[in-house]
């Protein structure tokens, strides 16, 4: 059995998760560098968590500047099985109102230059995208939503742009006639980097604001977008207390694989493999290595 172990990243505005108990914090160190603050251990009843601020305390890194694979091999080094990341998002709905959260089930990656997998020359290896977001998990998060009766919906598409400026007009009005739900700077390479990582992956997109394109709201500024991040924090905390309370004691098998995601997945011959880059992989091959299972 592997026991369920839940990582919380938390996003603008979000830089601890009320309520942990037992907290004990610890600066780590990966094969990519440092991640993005030190790691907050605690549990809330039976469940043993992670939270990780994915911008440092004090918002202190960009969207461009956050080291995502350090963030993410931080979390599967400290036994992470399951990867929560709540992110603050622009909306392209009028319905999708600030203070909804959002499930979103889909991705667009419009990000460039940023490091987004784990795999390369010396151990190449190319998993599925199709369905990045763990459907268990998800519906997890859904539930817990309910029992608290904070306003959540399933399914949408987040398009993460590189930023750090917010889009224009013309790109806000694009994402939004290609029918997009929400739009953030920090999803991706996040998801692609848990899924290579075999991290069951879920977003609760926050929306904070409508973008450019609506005719009767101002565009998005930071104020606003802190502003609508404190006003539902509480929610934000109520719902992630509520879903470790009642998450399960060991790891549920994801049913569309996103814990096997590298079984058919590695194409670099085993004699062809760079024993420097295989070392950085370790905790992340140890499963087919035998070592877990
Ligand atoms: C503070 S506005 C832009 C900023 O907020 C979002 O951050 P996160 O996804 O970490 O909640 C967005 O992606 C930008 O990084
Ligand atoms: N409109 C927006 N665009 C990009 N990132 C965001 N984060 C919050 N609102 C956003």
């Amino acid at each position: 059995m592997t026991k369920a172990i839940v990582g919380i990243i938390g996003g603008s505005g979000i830089y601890d998760l009320p309520g942990l108990e037992d907290l004990r914090e610890e600066s780590v160190t990966t094969p990519w560098g440092e991640p993005s603050d030190a790691l907050r251990f605690g549990r809330i009843g039976d469940t043993q968590a992670v939270f990780l601020p994915r911008h440092g305390r004090g918002h202190k890194l960009s969207p461009s500047g956050i080291n995502y694979r350090a963030n993410i091999h931080a979390l599967k080094q400290a036994g992470v099985t399951d990867v929560v990341s709540v992110s603050a998002c622009g909306s392209f709905k009028p319905e999708l109102a600030p203070g909804i959260f959002v499930l979103v089930d889909q991705f667009v990656d419009r990000t460039h230059g940023r490091c987004s997998s784990f795999f390369g020359n010396g151990c190449v290896a190319h998993v599925s995208m199709a369905h990045p977001v763990a459907p268990l998990l998800r519906e997890r998060i859904f539930q817990a939503a309910r029992a608290e009766n904070v306003p959540c919906l399933k399914g949408g598409t987040y398009v993460c742009m590189e930023g750090p400026q917010f889009s224009s007009y013309a790109e806000s009005l694009t994402y939004k006639g290609l029918d997009y739900d929400v739009i953030g700077m920090t999803a991706m390479p996040e998801a692609k980097l848990a899924r290579e990582a075999e991290l069951s992956y879920a977003t609760i997109a926050m929306v904070t604001d409508y973008d450019c394109w609506h005719p009767d709201h101002s565009a998005v500024d930071v104020a606003s977008v802190i502003k609508t991040v404190h006003e539902n924090a509480g929610k934000a905390a109520t719902l992630l207390t509520r879903l470790l309370r009642d998450f399960p004691a060991e790891h549920e098998a994801c049913p569309i694989g996103s814990d096997r995601a590298l079984d058919n997945a590695l194409i670099t011959s085993p004699s062809a493999r760079d024993p420097e880059m295989l070392r950085k992989l370790d905790v992340f091959l140890a499963r087919m290595n035998g070592a877990r299972t």
